[in-house]
């Protein structure tokens, strides 16, 4: 297929709403990127400058090594020459066409001949496993074929790259699962150049190649998952990225070891202020250490213990910190428990910035 490079991508939105603030960013031929940030980041803004359904205010945008968008030079593509294929968060199906129609869309606008539309239009439909729907209308669907419908709409062209934006937000918990299965396996089967944007990082675990982050318009890491998960780039990230969610603490680098007040971590630090991430996953409850090299903290209160799935977490206070922890031996509320921490576990940050 095709990669997409993304140069200086600035839009500032009237009167001075800066959406997107110096973008770089290149997704490789073939790749599933999952964009992932809260609300008002910038995503659907960015996913659109692709489409070209919105004009970025700088930056130059290149499929391949076909120039796009270059706004200093006047070079702005119109979205049907694109070849991307957009599935919006509501999916936007037309509710007056039947399922047929719909998908047939964007063959009619670009005035494809009758026998081949209806070609096409089985074709897809059969791929997606809804061809016994095609004389339906929308709203005769359920939320998982409507999606499916718009997948097929945004495929039918055979675009270059598909641009999904929140397509799981309007299914339940359990849709969703299948949903992100289909959607993986398709774009695998297709190998089109991907861009999925969302708010939740469960997107990201089940489907991306690369996770990018964004903030405030502001790309803060872009990575595979474990790159993310190991070695986030800042606070923002470590504590956006990660469930449970990261253990964050104030402390102080005294050279040898890492000051929480009531706790003293013997490993190195810079001299000053710090933040100390640990994910819980990397600290646990247990009767012995799992490995010789962890490290034994003194031991702590259990002030609750709830579960995460399958896994018991437990909440363990010192005398002011207190940090969510894994558990592997059999605890509860009030014991003292003896608590352990992988080494390599322990993040630090300078001024939100991670140094270690
Ligand atoms: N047409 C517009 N005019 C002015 N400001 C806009 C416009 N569209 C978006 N914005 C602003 O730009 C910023 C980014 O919006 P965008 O929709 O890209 O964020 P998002 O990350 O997709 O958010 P969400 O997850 O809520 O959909 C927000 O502050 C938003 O209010």
């Amino acid at each position: 297929m095709v990669s997409v490079i993304v140069q200086n991508l600035w839009k500032i939105y009237p009167p001075n709403v800066h959406a997107l603030r110096d973008v770089n960013v290149e997704v490789k031929d073939g790749e599933f990127l999952v964009m992932l940030g809260p609300s008002g980041s910038g995503k659907t803004t960015f996913i659109r400058c692709i489409a070209g359904l919105e004009t970025p205010t700088k930056g130059r945008i290149f499929f391949g090594d076909r120039l796009i968008v270059d706004i200093e030079r006047g070079v702005n593509t119109p979205p049907a020459k694109r070849s991307v294929g957009m599935v919006f968060q509501n999916w936007a199906l037309y509710p007056h066409m039947k399922v047929f129609d719909n998908i047939a869309f964007p063959l009619k606008i670009k005035k494809v001949p009758k026998h081949e539309i209806e070609k096409k239009v089985r074709e897809i439909a059969e791929a997606l496993d809804i061809a016994d729907l095609l004389d339906r209308y929308p709203r005769q669907l359920s939320g998982g074929q409507q999606q499916r419908v718009a997948i097929a709409r945004a495929l039918v062209k055979e675009p270059q790259i598909l641009l999904l934006d929140e397509p799981f937000s309007n299914l339940d918990a359990r849709l969703r699962i299948s949903a992100r299965e289909f959607v993986k396996s398709l774009q695998r089967k297709l190998k089109i150049t991907t861009i999925l944007v969302t708010h939740d990082q469960h997107d990201a675990y089940a489907l991306a190649d690369r996770i990018m982050i964004i903030n405030n318009g502001v790309i803060q890491q872009v990575g595979t998952t474990e790159e993310i998960l190991n070695s986030p780039a800042n606070t923002f990230v470590a504590q956006f990225f990660g469930d449970p969610p990261i253990n964050l603490v104030e402390g102080e680098g005294r050279g040898e070891y890492v000051d929480l007040g009531d706790l003293k971590i013997p490993i190195m630090a810079p001299l000053g202020k710090l933040q100390i991430g640990i994910r819980p996953t990397d600290i646990y409850i247990a009767e012995t250490p799992l490995s010789p090299e962890d490290l034994e903290l003194p031991p702590g209160r259990v002030k609750l213990v709830e579960y995460l799935g399958f896994t018991p977490i437990a909440v363990v206070k010192w005398e002011r910190t207190e940090l969510r922890t894994v558990v592997y031996n059999r605890v509860k509320e009030g014991d003292l428990a003896k608590v352990y921490l992988k080494r390599d576990g322990i993040k630090l940050f300078k001024d939100g910035i991670r140094v270690r």
